[in-house]
């Protein structure tokens, strides 16, 4: 439903993007995922018609994005990562105004009006005008518009940025709502943990490269032979630091409030052997926990080289 196929783009001398491929299929949704600068507002800009490749191309719906642009903006719903609102208009006008430049009738643009408000939880925002709106209802609006059109694609950049925890989460609900509904959905963020239980697939983007992209299962898979342990300290933290610092298998150690995260690229016998050295040397531990990989262990790994 979209694909890249050597993507990629300059800016004068600068390579932003230097050659990406990538399928995302119908019905996923799928997590661009990469720190500031990594390239994604220029690959989502270039989905949706707004700047060309300097090399390679791109699908969507069908349409080549260079070559049938019209055709792509019918398909898509593009949220850019900041959006001007214009003075003076109510938010049903705002929404009456991107209808209208789809050529949707005027009998047919009431209701789809009232559906999106509905949806997006702003019936009762109607009237108001769009700049004294707060930045997160600005937000679901420019959410709402970008379904107006009912388009089978939404291309997000960063639509959860600024955003306070609650609002967060109402628009990671609605994302799993609009993957109900069978959108196809591209979201971007550099704030891991934010796309973690509302995507099907990530990619990991750094300094213009795709890094790692796939079904987020299959990710988790090949992270996971790089283990994640905290542990938990009682007594004997300096001998057990040490421990783990002289560990053959250990690629990190870091500290966090939750304990000690060690990652090490070891399977169930090694974990068990550096278990039991902490035990011999009279370390005392409350927990030694295997914990899953999160997305931020995912992103930090990738980036640090650690995964082929
Ligand atoms: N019009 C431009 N002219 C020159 N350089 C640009 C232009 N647009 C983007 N860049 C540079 O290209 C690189 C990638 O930018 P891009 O906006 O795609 O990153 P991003 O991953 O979306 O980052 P962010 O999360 O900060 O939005 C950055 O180094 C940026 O400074």
């Amino acid at each position: 439903m979209i694909s890249l196929t050597g993507f990629g783009k300059d800016y004068g001398d600068f390579t932003a993007v230097e050659s990406i491929d990538l399928t995302i299929e119908a019905g996923e949704t799928f997590g661009f995922i990469g720190p500031n600068g990594a390239g994604k507002s220029t690959t989502i800009r270039f989905l949706a018609t707004l700047l060309r490749a300097s090399r390679g191309g791109g699908v969507v719906a069908g349409c080549d994005v260079m070559g049938d642009p019209v055709g792509v903006r019918q398909a898509i719903g593009y949220m850019p990562d900041n959006f001007g609102v214009y003075d003076g208009m109510r938010v049903w006008e705002f929404l009456d105004f991107f209808a209208v430049a789809y050529r949707i009738g005027r009998t047919e643009r009431k209701q789809i009006i009232d559906n999106v408000l509905e949806l997006l939880d702003l019936t009762h925002k109607r009237n108001d005008f769009v700049n004294g709106l707060s930045r997160g209802m600005k937000q679901r609006l420019c959410l709402a518009k970008t379904l107006v059109h009912d388009p089978p694609i939404l291309i997000l950049d960063e639509p959860a940025s600024g955003l306070d925890p609650r609002a967060r989460v109402e628009v990671k609900a609605l994302l799993k709502e609009l993957r109900k509904m069978g959108k196809t959905i591209l979201i971007s963020s550099h704030i891991l943990t934010e796309l973690a239980d509302c995507c099907t697939s990530i990619g990991i983007i750094e300094r213009g490269q795709l890094l790692m992209h796939g079904p987020i299962d299959s990710v988790y898979k090949q992270i996971r032979r790089n283990r994640i342990v905290q542990i938990q300290f009682v007594s004997g933290e300096e001998a057990g630091m040490s421990i783990l610092r002289s560990n053959p298998h250990l690629r990190s150690l870091e500290h966090e409030p939750t304990g000690v995260i060690a990652e090490l690229e070891t399977g169930d016998e090694g974990l068990a052997e550096l278990l039991e050295e902490l035990v011999r040397a009279g370390v005392r531990m409350k927990s030694f926990n295997d914990r899953d990989p999160t997305l931020e262990d995912v992103f930090m790994t990738v980036t640090k080289g650690l995964v082929t």
